[in-house]
């Protein structure tokens, strides 16, 4: 089963799930580290700094990845496009743009991430794409609180239990701070 660790850049997705995948054992699948060693883009886009998928090649490179019972967290801002189960890390527009600032991420890109966020952009792909979508703040939390929670999640699901209240999407509205 993949399940989908997703987001706007700068929410967590790699903290989290490299927290999760190197103090308890979970399979990780980093998406953008096998896209770009592999060479599985189509082109680089300079001006955006980022690099153009195509979603088919992605599904199908992880196909060939053995898929059983036992979960696999894939880490991408895409992830959502191909798992059936997505985990969206939120986070507050003025934590998200401090976090991208120190990341080093130029104005323009900082804004447009910030947008996305309040727009949620990401969730609604996810409830568009996936069967369960779950979301988790990370707002003035630890990183452990947060792999906490996506941890109760990813065990609730393999335990036949999913804990769709305390997650349940729409719980964040930042529409009022887009600029
Ligand atoms: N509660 C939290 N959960 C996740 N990341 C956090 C948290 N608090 C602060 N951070 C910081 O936010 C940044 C997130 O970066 P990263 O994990 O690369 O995000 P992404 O993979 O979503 O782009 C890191 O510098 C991390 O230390």
């Amino acid at each position: 089963m993949f399940i989908a660790l997703t987001g706007t850049p700068g929410c967590g997705k790699t903290s989290i799930s490299g927290l999760l995948e190197n103090e308890f054992g979970y399979r990780v699948v980093h998406l953008n580290e096998l896209i770009k060693s592999e060479n599985l883009f189509l082109e680089e886009d300079e001006q955006r700094d980022c690099v153009v998928t195509d979603i088919d090649v992605v599904q199908k490179r992880l196909s060939a990845i053995e898929e059983s019972e036992k979960p696999v967290i894939i880490d991408s801002h895409m992830a959502h496009l191909i798992a059936d189960v997505s985990i969206v890390l939120r986070t507050a527009p003025d934590e998200l743009k401090k976090r991208l600032g120190e990341r080093g991420y130029k104005p323009a890109k900082v804004d447009e991430n910030i947008e996305a966020e309040c727009l949620d952009v990401i969730l609604v792909e996810s409830v568009e794409n996936c069967e369960m979508v779950f979301e988790v703040d990370t707002t003035g939390r630890s990183m452990s609180e947060v792999a906490g929670d996506v941890r109760e999640i990813i065990e609730g699901i393999s335990s036949g239990h999913p804990p769709l209240d305390k997650f349940k999407p729409g719980a964040f509205d930042w529409s009022g701070e887009i600029f």
